[in-house]
């Protein structure tokens, strides 16, 4: 009897291994799912993923699992993720607010609502205009104001609503809300204030007091390629974080990257959002658009426009500040058009004098005819060129891992003298034309940023591993 009493019992406590094995390997899978998904929602803010990715919790998941943002941002890891986190995540508690609303963006991807308030009343009684114009563009005069209240200096942006007999007041409120949007980027300048009078409307702009980077590398010498990584780094981190909340520029050019001081060489801000597109929306938008030199062949074979359009303009950047030349400009527009459909680059030694090949590596991988292999901006940071060169190149064209090291600090800012350039622009006309969904998977951002996690109780870690 006593045999048979024990083989039972010994069996029963088997069974009840068994059982918890089979429930904890199910609870395991669904979790697991759950989290991967999470991993997988490019509406959630980087914070959020970090604390994702960083959670003791997930470090058994295996490193094929993980997006590359989820892979870099692991290695921070401080606290688990609680089952309240997880499920809060999922019903989308946490997402992004400050993306743009695609009810509020037309088919163009032109966003039609602002929430800056219009000032009607005279902008001469609040601010004064002083010293020389600070630039100008085919519809917008920029110049340098003093706020009477508090002293500080601002860039004021005269913008006209009637250009070429049509209304454009909507055009102006676009630009302003991606302005908006981007007030937490710290790499795009900021609004202060809007004015509105009959004729005009006038954005009142941080002050970048150092002037385009275009007349630093193509007027004067070219920077010092140590320097030109710094601003890289910038112009990627700001372009990443337009990107992540859909935000395309579509004209990135050495004229629409100013600097907060020119000596010492401060911070990038990205100016001019005219042109660019919120991509949100279940439209694709194709558009010839942009400056010549600088368009991408996609625009020119109007195919659909993707963040990738900035990536190739961000090729054209960085070659035009290593080598103080332009990479596909021709005698004339045709001829400009041809080198960019051609990828007619010159990759010299006689261009390229004193350059590391990792800078022309990290050029060539953004300037390929095919936007589905540029890398993202995102990607484009762990380059081996903007990494220090710490990481060799695993062929010419494709050297980018995913996101791993936190690019160098930058420096200081500092009020030096303004520079007062006359930019000289040659815009394409536009001709707006959506068709349907299909690419728009591909251009939507990944993960934004800023917000800490909410603190929440922890998950037991027996339930995993
Ligand atoms: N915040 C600023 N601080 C200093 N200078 C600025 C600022 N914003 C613009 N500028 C100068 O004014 C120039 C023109 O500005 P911007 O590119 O915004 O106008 P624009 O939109 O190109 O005009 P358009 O689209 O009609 O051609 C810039 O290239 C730059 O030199």
């Amino acid at each position: 009897m006593l045999p048979t009493i024990s083989v039972l019992y010994s069996s029963y406590d088997l069974l009840q291994c068994y059982s918890w094995a089979v429930l904890t390997g199910v609870l395991h899978v669904i979790l697991m799912r759950n989290v991967m998904d999470l991993l997988h929602d490019r509406r959630l803010r980087t914070a959020h993923i970090a604390e994702l990715a960083c959670s003791e919790w997930l470090r058994c998941v295996p490193a094929s699992h993980w997006t590359p943002r989820g892979l870099s941002l692991r290695r921070a890891g401080r606290r688990s993720l609680s089952s309240k986190d997880v499920f809060l995540l999922k019903r989308g508690r946490y997402r992004d607010e400050e993306k743009p609303d695609s009810t509020m963006t037309n088919k163009n991807g032109m966003v039609m609502k602002i929430q800056t308030p219009i000032r009607t009343d005279s902008f001469k009684s609040s601010y004064d205009v002083v010293g020389k114009t600070l630039g100008r563009g085919k519809f917008a005069v920029v110049k340098k104001c003093v706020e009477k209240s508090t002293g500080k200096e601002h860039a004021a942006k005269y913008l006209k609503k009637m250009r070429r007999g049509q209304d454009c007041r909507s055009d102006i409120i676009h630009e302003i809300a991606v302005l908006e949007y981007a007030k937490s980027n710290p790499f795009v300048v900021s609004l202060h204030e809007v004015y509105e009078t009959t004729k005009e409307m006038i954005l009142v702009l941080e002050y970048a007091a150092g002037g385009e980077i275009f007349d630093q590398c193509v007027a004067d010498e070219t920077f010092p390629e140590r320097d030109v990584i710094r601003l890289t780094q910038q112009i990627l981190k700001g372009v990443a974080c337009l990107h992540r909340n859909n935000v395309v520029h579509l004209d990135l050019k050495p004229q629409n990257i100013l600097l907060t001081s020119s000596q010492p060489l401060g911070d990038i801000r990205i100016v001019d959002f005219g042109l660019s597109r919120c991509m949100d929306n279940k439209e694709e938008v194709r558009e010839i658009i942009g400056t010549p030199e600088y368009v991408a062949p996609e625009v020119l074979n109007y195919e659909a426009l993707s963040p990738s359009t900035d990536m190739w303009s961000i090729g054209v950047l960085t070659y035009v500040m290593l080598t103080g030349s332009s990479p596909f400009l021709g005698d004339n527009k045709q001829e400009t058009f041809l080198n960019i459909s051609q990828g007619n680059a010159d990759y010299s030694q006689d261009v390229f004098e004193g350059v590391s090949s990792l800078a022309i590596d990290f050029i060539k991988t953004l300037l390929v005819q095919d936007p589905r292999e540029r890398p993202s901006a995102e990607d484009c940071l762990a380059h081996p060129w903007l990494m220090g060169g710490s990481k060799p190149p695993t062929h010419l064209h494709s050297t980018l891992l995913p996101s791993q090291a936190e690019p160098e600090t930058s420096q200081s800012e500092s009020d030096s003298e303004p520079e007062s350039p006359v930019p000289s622009r040659d815009l394409l006309y536009m001709t707006p034309y959506c068709s349907s969904q299909r690419e728009m998977k591909a251009i939507r951002g990944t993960f934004s940023c800023d917000e800490p996690f909410p603190s929440l109780p922890e998950i037991p870690q027996k339930c995993v591993c």
